[in-house]
Protein backbone atom coordinates (compact mmCIF):
# COMPACT_ATOMS: atom_id res chain seq x y z
CA UNK A 1 0.00 0.00 0.00
CA UNK A 2 1.22 3.30 -0.74
CA UNK A 3 2.23 6.01 2.00
CA UNK A 4 2.10 9.71 1.72
CA UNK A 5 5.76 9.65 2.05
CA UNK A 6 6.11 6.96 -0.69
CA UNK A 7 3.62 8.75 -3.13
CA UNK A 8 5.85 12.21 -2.44
CA UNK A 9 8.98 9.92 -4.00
CA UNK A 10 7.27 8.96 -6.69
CA UNK A 11 5.68 12.28 -8.15
CA UNK A 12 9.05 13.68 -7.14
CA UNK A 13 10.65 11.10 -9.73
CA UNK A 14 8.10 11.68 -12.19
CA UNK A 15 8.70 15.03 -12.38
CA UNK A 16 12.46 14.84 -12.85
CA UNK A 17 11.97 11.74 -15.61
CA UNK A 18 9.11 13.28 -17.38
CA UNK A 19 8.09 10.39 -18.39
CA UNK A 20 5.37 9.99 -21.65
CA UNK A 21 2.07 10.64 -20.78
CA UNK A 22 2.18 11.78 -16.99
CA UNK A 23 -1.05 13.54 -15.80
CA UNK A 24 1.47 14.87 -13.09
CA UNK A 25 3.46 16.50 -15.30
CA UNK A 26 0.64 18.03 -17.03
CA UNK A 27 -0.27 19.79 -13.89
CA UNK A 28 2.68 21.24 -12.75
CA UNK A 29 3.37 22.18 -16.45
CA UNK A 30 -0.07 24.11 -15.94
CA UNK A 31 1.15 26.16 -13.55
CA UNK A 32 0.19 27.08 -9.22
CA UNK A 33 -3.34 28.45 -10.40
CA UNK A 34 -3.84 25.51 -12.48
CA UNK A 35 -3.13 23.74 -9.09
CA UNK A 36 -4.55 25.80 -6.81
CA UNK A 37 -8.02 25.26 -8.39
CA UNK A 38 -7.54 21.87 -8.31
CA UNK A 39 -7.04 21.80 -4.55
CA UNK A 40 -9.82 24.21 -3.78
CA UNK A 41 -12.08 21.26 -6.10
CA UNK A 42 -10.60 17.86 -4.18
CA UNK A 43 -11.52 20.24 -0.28
CA UNK A 44 -15.10 20.65 -1.71
CA UNK A 45 -15.10 16.97 -2.87
CA UNK A 46 -14.06 15.79 0.26
CA UNK A 47 -16.82 18.11 2.40
CA UNK A 48 -19.40 16.63 0.28
CA UNK A 49 -17.86 13.27 0.64
CA UNK A 50 -17.81 13.62 4.21
CA UNK A 51 -21.47 14.76 5.27
CA UNK A 52 -23.25 13.22 2.32
CA UNK A 53 -21.50 9.98 0.88
CA UNK A 54 -19.55 6.88 2.58
CA UNK A 55 -16.79 6.77 4.18
CA UNK A 56 -15.15 4.84 1.46
CA UNK A 57 -16.24 7.47 -0.96
CA UNK A 58 -14.69 10.35 1.88
CA UNK A 59 -11.23 8.24 2.04
CA UNK A 60 -10.95 8.05 -1.95
CA UNK A 61 -11.66 11.78 -2.08
CA UNK A 62 -8.95 12.50 0.89
CA UNK A 63 -6.67 10.60 -1.12
CA UNK A 64 -7.03 12.92 -4.12
CA UNK A 65 -6.46 15.81 -1.76
CA UNK A 66 -3.23 14.83 -0.49
CA UNK A 67 -1.88 14.02 -4.05
CA UNK A 68 -2.93 17.62 -5.29
CA UNK A 69 -1.29 19.19 -1.83
CA UNK A 70 1.44 17.12 -3.05
CA UNK A 71 1.65 18.59 -6.70
CA UNK A 72 1.46 21.72 -5.26
CA UNK A 73 4.30 21.32 -2.87
CA UNK A 74 6.46 20.06 -5.87
CA UNK A 75 5.21 23.39 -7.94
CA UNK A 76 6.49 25.33 -4.96
CA UNK A 77 9.63 23.40 -4.82
CA UNK A 78 8.87 22.42 -1.42
CA UNK A 79 9.93 18.91 0.25
CA UNK A 80 8.42 16.85 3.17
CA UNK A 81 10.58 18.13 5.70
CA UNK A 82 9.72 21.87 4.86
CA UNK A 83 5.63 21.02 5.49
CA UNK A 84 6.44 18.29 7.99
CA UNK A 85 8.24 21.96 10.10
CA UNK A 86 4.88 23.29 10.87
CA UNK A 87 3.17 19.88 11.89
N1 LIG B 1 -2.63 9.41 -6.70
C1 LIG B 1 -2.85 9.96 -7.79
C2 LIG B 1 -4.00 10.78 -8.01
N2 LIG B 1 -5.04 11.12 -7.22
C3 LIG B 1 -5.81 11.92 -7.96
N3 LIG B 1 -5.29 12.09 -9.20
C4 LIG B 1 -5.82 12.90 -10.30
O1 LIG B 1 -6.91 13.65 -9.83
C5 LIG B 1 -8.09 13.34 -10.58
C6 LIG B 1 -9.25 13.29 -9.63
O2 LIG B 1 -9.94 14.42 -9.83
P1 LIG B 1 -11.49 14.36 -10.22
O3 LIG B 1 -12.18 13.30 -9.45
O4 LIG B 1 -11.95 15.76 -10.04
O5 LIG B 1 -11.46 13.89 -11.72
P2 LIG B 1 -11.49 14.79 -13.01
O6 LIG B 1 -12.60 15.78 -12.90
O7 LIG B 1 -11.45 13.88 -14.19
O8 LIG B 1 -10.12 15.58 -12.85
P3 LIG B 1 -9.28 16.29 -14.00
O9 LIG B 1 -8.36 15.22 -14.53
O10 LIG B 1 -10.24 16.84 -15.02
O11 LIG B 1 -8.53 17.37 -13.25
C7 LIG B 1 -7.82 12.00 -11.21
O12 LIG B 1 -8.49 11.84 -12.42
C8 LIG B 1 -6.31 12.02 -11.43
O13 LIG B 1 -6.04 12.70 -12.65
C9 LIG B 1 -4.16 11.40 -9.26
N4 LIG B 1 -3.27 11.26 -10.28
C10 LIG B 1 -2.20 10.47 -10.05
N5 LIG B 1 -1.99 9.81 -8.85
C11 LIG B 1 -0.79 8.95 -8.68
O14 LIG B 1 0.35 9.70 -9.02
C12 LIG B 1 1.34 8.84 -9.59
C13 LIG B 1 1.85 9.44 -10.90
O15 LIG B 1 0.77 9.55 -11.80
P4 LIG B 1 1.01 9.99 -13.34
O16 LIG B 1 1.69 11.33 -13.27
O17 LIG B 1 -0.33 10.06 -13.98
O18 LIG B 1 1.92 8.97 -13.93
C14 LIG B 1 0.66 7.46 -9.77
O19 LIG B 1 1.04 6.64 -8.69
C15 LIG B 1 -0.81 7.77 -9.67
O20 LIG B 1 -1.53 6.70 -9.13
Amino acid sequence: MKSFEGLFAELTETVRNRPEGSSTVQRLDAGVHAIGKKVVEEAAEVWMAAEYQSKEEAAEEISQLLYHLQVMMIALDLDLEDVYAHL
